[in-house]
């Protein structure tokens, strides 16, 4: 089963008669890292929700190798902010693989192992909302990679964190790049994306202003907007 080629067509999001995102055109292939930049209200929340399916089109279509239904299935989302299950971190990894038939024993201890793998293991026993904003990001990350996606969605992850806890989530988004899944990733960071980047969406306005390769993008921006927001300056 494969999700790519993923060719969106003249995607759009009105809210109330107001234009928030597109027509946007993209096609995805199946490999890297995405990272969607631009300013305050750009759109890039809602560029990626309607990509994963959780925004509603407004208008145009997004056609995937397989169904829509199997894509979804193979994706993954993480919030800026990481929504917890008032439950252990052990219950919060085990719930995805629960979810989709796997045995209690077997999903348990996939969620150990993954634990360990984001630094958590000392810490299963837990309650999920007493962890840190660091540790809860890792363990939204763990969860969402728990069930092996092929393509996974994060809104600035990194938002709220230090730069340790950055650091250690950027190794974690690398691993699982490696291992053959497709990121798409919104940040403000700009020094994160340079640092994960294959490609580059650069959006204004609701527009995708920018796409191209990151080396060529961070090298020589095309349009003033690009060279401005990259500067530092205030783009509007
Ligand atoms: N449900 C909604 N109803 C009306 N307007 C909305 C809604 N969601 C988002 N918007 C507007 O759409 C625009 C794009 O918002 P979005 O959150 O996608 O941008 P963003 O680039 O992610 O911004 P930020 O970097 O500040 O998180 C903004 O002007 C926002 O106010």
């Amino acid at each position: 089963m494969e999700l790519f080629p993923m060719k969106a067509c003249a995607i759009e999001s009105r809210r109330r008669g107001q234009q928030l995102v597109g027509p946007i055109d993209l096609t995805l292939e199946g490999q890297g890292a995405t990272v969607v930049i631009g300013p305050n209200g750009a759109g890039k929340t809602t560029f990626l929700q309607l990509l994963h399916g959780t925004a509603r089109l407004s208008a145009g279509r997004i056609d995937w190798a397989c169904s829509t239904e199997e894509a979804r299935h193979h994706q993954a989302f993480v919030f800026q902010r990481p929504v917890m299950l008032r439950r252990t971190v052990l219950e919060n990894l085990s719930y995805p693989l629960r979810l989709r038939g796997v045995s209690k024993a077997k999903a348990e201890e996939r969620a150990r192992d993954w634990a360990s793998r984001v630094g958590l293991a000392q810490l299963v026993t837990r309650a999920a909302t007493v962890l840190s904003g660091g540790e809860q990001q890792k363990l939204a990350l763990a969860r969402a990679l728990i069930c092996d996606p092929k393509l996974l969605f994060l809104d600035e992850p990194c938002a709220a964190l230090d730069g340790r806890a950055m650091r250690e989530i950027e190794t974690i988004l690398q691993e699982a790049k490696a291992a053959g899944t497709r990121l798409i990733l919104s940040t403000h960071d700009l020094g994160q994306a340079r640092r994960l980047a294959d490609d580059v969406l650069f959006l204004l306005g609701g527009r995708l202003h920018e796409a191209a390769p990151a080396e060529a993008f961070f090298n020589g921006p095309e349009t003033p907007q690009a060279r401005a927001f990259l500067r530092g300056d205030i783009v509007e």
